[in-house]
């Protein structure tokens, strides 16, 4: 069920009307449903509940401490991919045996970090990595659990910057050599090899990529058990996509039926790093329209939330249905308009011509699915703030990380000695 819905002609998340909290904390900002997280958490376990399988929500798609606090009161572990992100999910109370590591360049002192902490995992990248991390435990007086990422060599379909299995990309071990890596890894003794891990990119709208590198796994599997080396690890990744318009994705209960199918009897605990597929559809961007300029051959809305706000539409073309936060009357017309942020950039654009109801100055409007790598990748270009983003749950809503605004931005800065 959608938490964002209409109730007598106006935009709701769960029980409160959005235009109320509109006039209490001021546009643009980021709400979340926690009911909607829970109830995606809760579909992804229910997919995968044939396997024994820990599932680490990935940080990165939303790292609010209180988006990943809901998800960890069920049951939720973390993927993280920084120390930063490691420090958030601890703050958020994910058990440091719940946290695994990826990311292709972890510095050694990130490295160290994580080893002290004793977390579940470290996901390794590279042979280099892995000599690096080796060093570190070994100085620490510790054996470090590791994985392997592998790079199948497979392509997700899905847009070149977030496809991350083909060998050209930048992550994880050849898949042709990480079996030989896994040996040398097995006799270090910094480090205790568990099983392989892949990611091959994110928001798949096709099962087959899975598939194919789930198949690569299962032969390097029974190829490092061929050789007497134990795996007892496997962790799949994310990636799973979400329907941000009208086409179709695959249900997370058919992804559980392909890991079953696919890989079921190999005797392992799995892993899985979902992120967009719990807060993607969570969370709303809600902004109010400054001006309705008529252009020569355009009509733009240029409205209060900008591409530092929700990159994805700047960056990938993404798109995000933008819905009117007063509901419009079916009768009305529609009108095509360029949707677009005040940022001197014309890459500052959300949608072109996009057929919407007539819009006016003050009107509110929602992006959908913009809980997943919206707030996590704002940013302050032009000197604006880093928006508010709240929580809601049922009648109640709270603010899980105010406004940053320019005094506070500038606290962060100082004039060099000689510019006194
Ligand atoms: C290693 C890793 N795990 C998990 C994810 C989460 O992916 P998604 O949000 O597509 O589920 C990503 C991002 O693509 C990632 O790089
Ligand atoms: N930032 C990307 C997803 C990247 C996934 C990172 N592994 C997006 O908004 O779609």
């Amino acid at each position: 069920m959608d938490h964002f819905q209409y109730k007598n002609g106006e935009l709701y998340a769960e029980n409160i009307a959005l235009s109320k909290i509109a006039q209490e904390v001021g546009t643009p900002f980021y709400v979340y449903s926690q009911a909607t997280l829970e109830r995606h958490y809760q579909v992804f376990a229910d997919a995968v509940k044939d396997i024994d399988a820990t599932i680490c929500f990935a940080v990165k798609a939303n790292s609010n401490i209180s988006v990943i606090k809901a998800l960890s009161d069920l049951g939720a572990g973390a993927d993280v991919v920084s120390v930063g992100e490691m420090k958030r999910a601890l703050k958020a109370g994910v058990p440091a045996d719940k946290i695994v590591y990826s990311g292709v360049g972890k510095s050694r002192s990130e490295l160290k970090a994580a080893v002290e902490t004793g977390i579940r995992q470290i996901n390794v990248e590279s042979e280099e990595e892995l000599a690096v991390l080796n060093e570190v435990a070994q100085e620490m007086g510790a054996r470090m659990p590791i994985v392997l990422r592998v790079n199948p060599d497979v392509d997700a379909k899905t847009h070149a910057k977030i496809s991350t299995g083909k060998s050209g990309n930048k992550f994880g071990i050849d898949w042709k050599r990480a079996v030989e890596v896994y040996q040398r890894a097995s006799n270090m003794a910094g480090v205790e090899p568990k099983g392989l891990a892949c990611h091959i990119g994110s928001q798949l709208t096709d099962l087959e990529p899975f598939r194919a590198a789930f198949r690569r796994m299962k032969e390097m599997v029974s190829e490092l058990r061929g050789l007497g080396l134990d795996v007892s690890r496997v962790d799949l990744g994310g990636g799973l996509g979400i329907p941000y318009d009208e086409g179709d994705t695959p249900l997370p209960v058919e992804y559980g039926k392909l890991v079953v199918e696919e890989l079921g009897d190999l005797d392992v605990e799995f892993e899985f790093e979902p992120g967009r597929m719990i807060v993607g559809n969570a969370g709303i961007l809600v902004s109010e329209v400054i001006y309705v300029k008529e252009g020569l051959s355009k009509t733009f809305a240029i409205i209060d939330a900008a591409m530092n706000d929700l990159m994805r539409p700047s960056l990938y073309d993404a798109y995000h249905a933008i819905v009117p936060v007063i509901e419009a009357d079916a009768e009305e017309a529609k009108q095509l308009y360029d949707v677009v942020g005040p940022i001197c950039e014309t890459g500052d654009t959300f949608a072109k011509d996009r057929l919407l109801n007539k819009l006016k100055t003050g009107d509110l409007i929602a992006f959908r699915t913009a809980g997943a790598y919206g707030a996590t990748m704002s940013n302050t270009y032009n000197s604006r703030s880093l928006i508010p983003e709240l929580m809601v749950k049922g009648e109640e809503y709270a603010i899980i990380r105010r406004r940053l605004d320019i005094e506070e931005q500038m606290d962060l800065e100082a004039l060099a000695s000689w510019q006194d």
